[in-house]
């Protein structure tokens, strides 16, 4: 059968169709479900994460009361709305295993999804139900609005400017937005607060957001001369979490395969890798789900737990993406059989990374790194490059650059980290070295890194000079030194030939 034949023969996903699929779908009866989380962000990893934890609980026959209410604040979520709603809010979600196996399985936990820029007061009005106990997030790492200079809440967005000063009555248009005015109903009603669960990639997600939230009401207390910034200060509890699941983007081909190999037609399937992660705080002001129960470690102190992600998980990520995309690699699991890049890449961790982290209670790191390579390994994945190398500005700073200021301090390593910042002024100049166009992807940032990224070689300093975003890493003169030394070497001779020369300890 062809692969249009069998797409056009495969059973659409909804929930008159469950009976006829044979993968695993939901056992319990989702019409008994109610909903207790509202969670805002539903993209491609809280579908592979929190929602497939919580449809592990369901299953087992618990915390029914914990459904998820899916809500979308930007226009761009319609898509997922349209999907989502065609489908009873069903999904599958695809499990790709090394040696070629897929685990397919829908996931039933979320019951209703909501457009904010749609129907407003209809998500408000889930927001304040007082069933509704978490407020959960994956709004990407920019939708925390840290101005990463000061550290400080920065209002300028437009969306958040508007919520910052509009009247009460004015339909929100920021997921800050919709938390505070949320918020100030429910005090005004006597309810409890809900409790504010980041899920996002950020060293201390929940303190983070506690401190812009607070900050966001705050501003629009002395807006609208009201005092709810200080009930939220004492009130919301926001947990810290680390999470973990490499979720790539969702192409035709997942849909395709998913039809052709298991005759499912879903608008908007999730693929992933087996390996999955949650490590969280438990800090609740109206309970929470069994979220132990279903394989999540709920610990007093998650600190060391997300250094060891953010900083060998996710800032390997930034090694291999723009270092490799030079090389011409586009996909993370080409550079991870690169010898080379491998080498690399672990040199980085061992000698650069792990002397910053915290001791990680019950880890063995060693196994941990190596398990982190196998898994960027992973051919079924096909995480692209461009995934890991867009929005560097958001990712970089948080990352990185804590890693290179510690080994600043204590006479540690820095030439991999340098050569990786290198990479992504190289990389940010828009060219690859074949001379063809690269897409650079950096939400309010891209314009300006490419002018900072193309003064080079007049300023060669001229990438490192922004101190909202690399401090005052450029009045030091060994990382300068280092890094100077491997721009020049990425511009002459090439990525491969700068990454041998840091392996070479040239
Ligand atoms: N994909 C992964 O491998 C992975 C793994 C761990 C953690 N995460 C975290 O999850 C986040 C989302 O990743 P994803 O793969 O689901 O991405 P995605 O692009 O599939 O979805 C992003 C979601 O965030 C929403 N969003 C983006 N900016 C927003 C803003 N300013 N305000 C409100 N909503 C906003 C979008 O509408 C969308 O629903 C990441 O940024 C990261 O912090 C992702
Ligand atoms: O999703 P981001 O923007 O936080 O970062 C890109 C990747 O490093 C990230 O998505 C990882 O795949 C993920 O953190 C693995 O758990």
């Amino acid at each position: 059968m062809s692969a249009d034949a069998a797409a056009q023969s495969a059973t659409a996903l909804n929930r008159a169709t469950l009976s006829e699929l044979e993968i695993p779908v939901p056992s319990y009866d989702r019409d008994t479900l109610r909903v207790g989380i509202v969670h805002i962000g539903v993209g491609g990893f809280h579908r592979a994460h929190q929602a497939m934890y919580l449809d592990r609980l369901f299953a087992a026959g618990r915390d029914q009361d914990w459904a998820l209410c899916g809500v979308g604040v930007l226009d761009a979520d319609r898509a997922m709305g349209e999907v989502l709603h065609r489908q009873d809010e069903l999904y599958t979600l695809v499990e790709k295993h090394a040696d070629g196996s897929r685990a397919p399985r829908v996931i039933g936990s979320m019951v209703e999804f909501l457009v904010g820029p749609d129907d407003p007061e209809a998500v408000l009005a889930r927001m304040t139900d007082p069933a509704v106990r978490i407020v959960s997030l994956t709004v990407t790492e920019g939708g925390y609005h840290v101005n990463t200079a000061t550290g400080e809440f920065d209002p300028s967005e437009a969306a958040v400017a508007h919520d910052i000063a509009s009247p009460v009555d004015d339909a929100p248009t920021s997921a800050f937005g919709y938390l505070v005015e949320a918020l100030r109903r429910r005090r005004a009603d006597g309810n409890p607060p809900f409790t504010v669960m980041s899920c996002d990639n950020i060293a201390g997600n929940g303190d983070v957001a506690h401190r812009m939230i607070t900050a966001f009401a705050r501003l629009r207390d002395d807006a609208l001369g009201t005092d709810l910034a200080a009930w939220i200060e004492r009130e919301v509890p926001f947990p810290n979490s680390m999470v973990d699941r490499i979720t790539p983007r969702t192409t035709d081909a997942d849909r395709a395969e998913l039809a052709e190999r298991f005759g499912v037609d879903d608008g908007w399937p999730v693929v992933c890798e087996p390996f999955c992660q949650w490590v969280l705080e438990d800090t609740f002001v109206s309970g929470r789900p069994a979220f132990d129960e279903a394989g999540v470690q709920v610990v007093a102190d998650v600190e060391p737990y997300e250094l060891m992600k953010l900083r060998l998980l996710n800032a390997s990520h930034q090694a291999i993406a723009y270092l490799g995309y030079l090389a011409g690699f586009r996909y993370a699991h080409e550079v991870c059989a690169d010898d080379e890049f491998v080498r690399f890449v672990r040199g980085y961790m061992d000698d650069e990374a792990t002397p910053t982290l915290l001791p990680v209670p019950g880890v063995d790191l060693d196994e941990y790194k190596s398990t982190l390579i196998s898994r960027f390994a992973n051919p079924e994945i096909r995480d692209t490059l461009a995934r890991l190398a867009a929005e560097s500005s958001d990712r970089i700073p948080p990352w990185l650059v804590p890693v290179i200021r510690k080994n600043l301090e204590n006479g540690g390593e820095v030439e991999r980290s340098a050569l990786i910042v290198a990479a992504w002024a190289r990389y940010a100049e828009g060219v690859d070295e074949d001379g063809a166009p690269i897409e650079v992807v950096d939400t309010g940032r891209a314009e300006d890194r490419i002018a900072a990224a193309r003064r080079y070689p007049d300023e060669p300093l001229a990438f490192l000079e922004d101190r909202s975003l690399f401090g005052d890493l450029v009045d030091d003169e060994r990382f300068t030194a280092a890094y100077r030394r491997h721009l020049d070497r990425l511009h002459t001779d090439g990525a491969r030939a700068a990454l041998q020369a840091v392996l070479a300890g040239a």
